[in-house]
């Protein structure tokens, strides 16, 4: 028997008051045994008073957490600016600045009207948006989406703006034809209404490749065409791009109904179905893993999740699939709706459930949140 095998079963006897545990010297029969368990004895006490002990300085938390900067260093990850990335519609009529009424406080901006917006934000220590473009423009919609790379159209309109006005923020580009398209899908149909995806990929990497050669620093492609990753990064390696541009998916994007208000926002309501044959079902955890390895092999180099709240245990797979890449979290605009409604019905305050939902998400394995609650994070953080 081993000194702290002795040790502990010593310990367990005398807390079950049986006292000196006798029966172990009988297990001794050489010197050595014997002067290991004469050592055992003397101890005896001492060690059994400190496993006694050693309950209550276990059951001991509060202290650790009672000074406020001693629970924030309870988390692994804290919110900082350098992490948000604050989603914006861009319209392409210049002089548009229109609230959109299902996504509180959020507009869609001309680029008149969003230069100076974004001045605000980025003195205040914005450093990246995500761009979507809506084209409000009568007949500005077709079945490919031609808008949606139009030299003139409101992305790369912007992304060339910004590049001149704010050269230190960083732009990622929401990449899709939804916005674009007459029937409001994510990419090149077939007659039948289901997406032809070779077309659709074909598309989207064009697409894809026009935003970085305008100055995009990351392409985020979110149709969900299978194949669109390894398509995007072959073409920016065949432009000289692929150095400088972040590709990064949409690897786990649920169907579901958390995207109505930003369907609103940007037009973009399928005009017939859903998208649940290209979207991922919510219960498909295995599905999601999948398409998390598939874009990894295919040269993402940021996995994103989205929604983001009612998917935590994805993003904590994305975090443990791949291991050494960021993962990003969309808090997407019927989450962000949900926290506006509940706190507008008096059922928690606003900041401390815009926190509380951020920290879950760092929590799960997120390092990236786009929220459309990164104005107000800028101040909150700064305070
Ligand atoms: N590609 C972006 C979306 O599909 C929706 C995001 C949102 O609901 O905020
Ligand atoms: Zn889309
Ligand atoms: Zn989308």
């Amino acid at each position: 028997m081993s000194f702290s095998n002795l040790l502990q079963d010593m310990a367990i006897r005398e807390r079950r008051q049986q006292g000196p545990a006798t029966s172990s010297i009988s297990l001794a029969s050489t010197a050595d045994d014997r002067s290991t368990i004469s050592r055992a004895r003397s101890y005896a006490s001492t060690a059994a008073t400190s496993v006694s002990i050693s309950g209550d300085i276990s059951s001991q938390l509060h202290g650790g957490y009672h000074h406020p900067l001693a629970r924030s260093w309870q988390a692994e990850r804290q919110l900082t600016k350098s992490m948000l990335i604050y989603p914006v519609f861009i319209s392409d009529l210049e002089d548009e600045e229109s609230l959109i009424p299902s996504l509180p406080g959020q507009y869609r901006y001309g680029l008149n009207k969003f230069i100076p917006f974004l001045e605000t934000l980025v003195r205040k220590g914005l450093r990246s948006v995500m761009l979507f473009g809506v084209p409000m423009a009568p007949g500005a919609k077709d079945a490919l989406g031609t808008a949606a790379d139009d030299p003139k159209g409101p992305v790369i309109s912007a992304i060339r703006l910004i590049r001149q006005r704010f050269p230190s923020l960083f732009i990622c580009t929401d990449v899709c034809l939804c916005e674009y398209t007459n029937h409001g899908h994510c990419g090149i149909l077939r007659d039948d209404g289901s997406l032809n995806n070779q077309l659709s990929v074909d598309r989207i990497s064009d697409v894809a490749i026009a935003y970085a050669q305008a100055g995009a620093h990351c392409v985020a492609p979110s149709d969900m065409n299978d194949g669109r990753i390894r398509a995007i990064k072959l073409k920016l390696i065949e432009e000289g791009m692929a150095h400088r541009t972040v590709l990064m998916s949409y690897a786990a994007k649920f169907s579901g109904c958390l995207y109505g208000p930003f369907r609103d926002a940007a037009g973009s309501v399928p005009s017939f179905g859903d998208r649940k044959c290209y979207q991922l079902p919510p219960g498909g955890r295995g599905l999601a893993r999948r398409a998390i390895v598939r874009d990894i092999g295919e040269g993402a180099d940021i996995i994103m999740v989205k929604p983001a709240s009612q998917y935590l245990d994805i993003i904590s797979d994305a975090k443990e699939l791949g291991k050494d890449l960021p993962v990003a979290a969309y808090q997407v605009s019927g989450e962000f709706a949900m926290i506006h409604a509940g706190a507008k019905a008096g059922v928690f305050d606003l900041k401390t459930m815009a926190f509380e939902s951020t920290e879950g998400i760092l929590r799960a394995g997120a390092t990236i949140v786009i929220t459309y609650f990164a104005p107000e994070f800028l101040d909150w953080l700064d305070n």
